[in-house]
């Protein structure tokens, strides 16, 4: 055993998320007395198998808090106006304090423009330009929710971020981007690395604490890793396995991570069931200010 071994210990997003969903549900309770509750519209176009697992998955957690949950499912030939229209409908709905319209969309639909007319104020993904601009600048925003179940994460794990070196491997407006904003806002030193980083692996080896989002199942090898860092897998990859089925994946080599990482997150049970716990999270926060709570 050379002297840089570690013990990894794995962060369980399963149990923090169900943890934060708890104390979503008792907050979610208390505003029933001030007749308010919070309601979460999700949109769903097309029949993407793996889109209605998460679909299903937010709707019957979303109800598990005690909140309400209108869903949409449209066929995937949906017309761009006719969904802008259902948009512009949520809007309007006063039941609903937050809406989500599940990412990709089929092809003909221009998902900018549909994210555009989403109101700010109900935006609970946090992909809205104006939310993204407002955590750029260090105004109050509506934040997306991956990067913030990210950072939860870590700051269960490491208390205080400041002064650290985070390395965020992937570049996305959905995850990335958002990533290094809130790790900035944490006081850490950030590099966003991304496909056309030189030394890529070296980078890496610097970070205390390494955010791997590219999307490419186990990218990030062992040897990548500082021995001790925090390593936090976003990555969600559904990859084949011999006798033909699939099992997902991360974008970490997880078992090279072991005796490397300080702390790890599993895939699955990791990021993923924050990311939902962040949702509701955000419909709560959107709800109550909706309210002026
Ligand atoms: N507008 C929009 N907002 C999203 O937040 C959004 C989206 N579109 N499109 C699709 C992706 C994907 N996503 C996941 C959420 C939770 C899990 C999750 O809970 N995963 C579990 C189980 C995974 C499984 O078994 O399939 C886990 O990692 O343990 C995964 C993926 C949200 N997305």
């Amino acid at each position: 055993m050379g002297a840089d071994v570690v013990e990894t210990r794995l962060i369980d997003g399963k149990a923090i998320a169900a943890e934060l969903r708890a104390g979503i549900g008792r907050d979610v309770a208390g505003l029933a007395a001030q007749g308010l509750k919070p309601g979460l519209a999700v949109v769903l176009v097309g029949e993407d198998p793996a889109s209605q697992v998460y679909v299903r998955n937010k709707a019957a957690q979303t109800l598990e808090a005690g909140m309400a949950s209108f869903e949409h499912k449209l066929p995937a030939t949906t017309a761009e106006a006719e969904l802008l229209a259902l948009v512009a409908a949520l809007n309007a709905d006063p039941a609903v304090h937050g809406i989500l319209v599940q990412l990709p969309l089929p092809g003909a639909i221009d998902a900018t423009k549909v994210l555009a007319a989403i109101d700010p104020a109900k935006d609970v993904d946090g992909f809205h330009v104006m939310n993204a601009g407002r955590l750029a600048v260090g105004l109050e925003a509506l934040v997306p929710c991956t990067p913030l179940g990210c950072i939860l994460l870590l700051k269960r794990v490491l208390g205080s971020l400041a002064g650290m070196k985070a390395v965020v491997v992937g570049r996305s407006n959905i995850v990335g981007k958002p990533a290094a904003q809130l790790l900035l806002r944490e006081d850490c030193t950030v590099t966003i690395a991304h496909s056309r980083t030189r030394d890529l692996a070296g980078e890496c080896r610097m970070a205390d604490i390494l955010i791997a989002a590219v999307g490419r199942p186990e990218m990030v090898r062992g040897d990548w890793i500082k021995p001790g860092a925090t390593v936090i897998d976003v990555g969600i990859n559904r990859v084949a396995k011999p006798d033909g089925k699939t099992r997902l994946v991360g974008d970490v080599a997880f078992a090279e991570a072991q005796g490397i990482a300080g702390h790890i997150t599993p895939v699955p049970g990791g990021v993923g069931p924050m990311t939902i716990a962040c949702l509701l999270q955000n419909t709560l926060t959107a709800a109550r200010r909706q309210a002026r709570l």
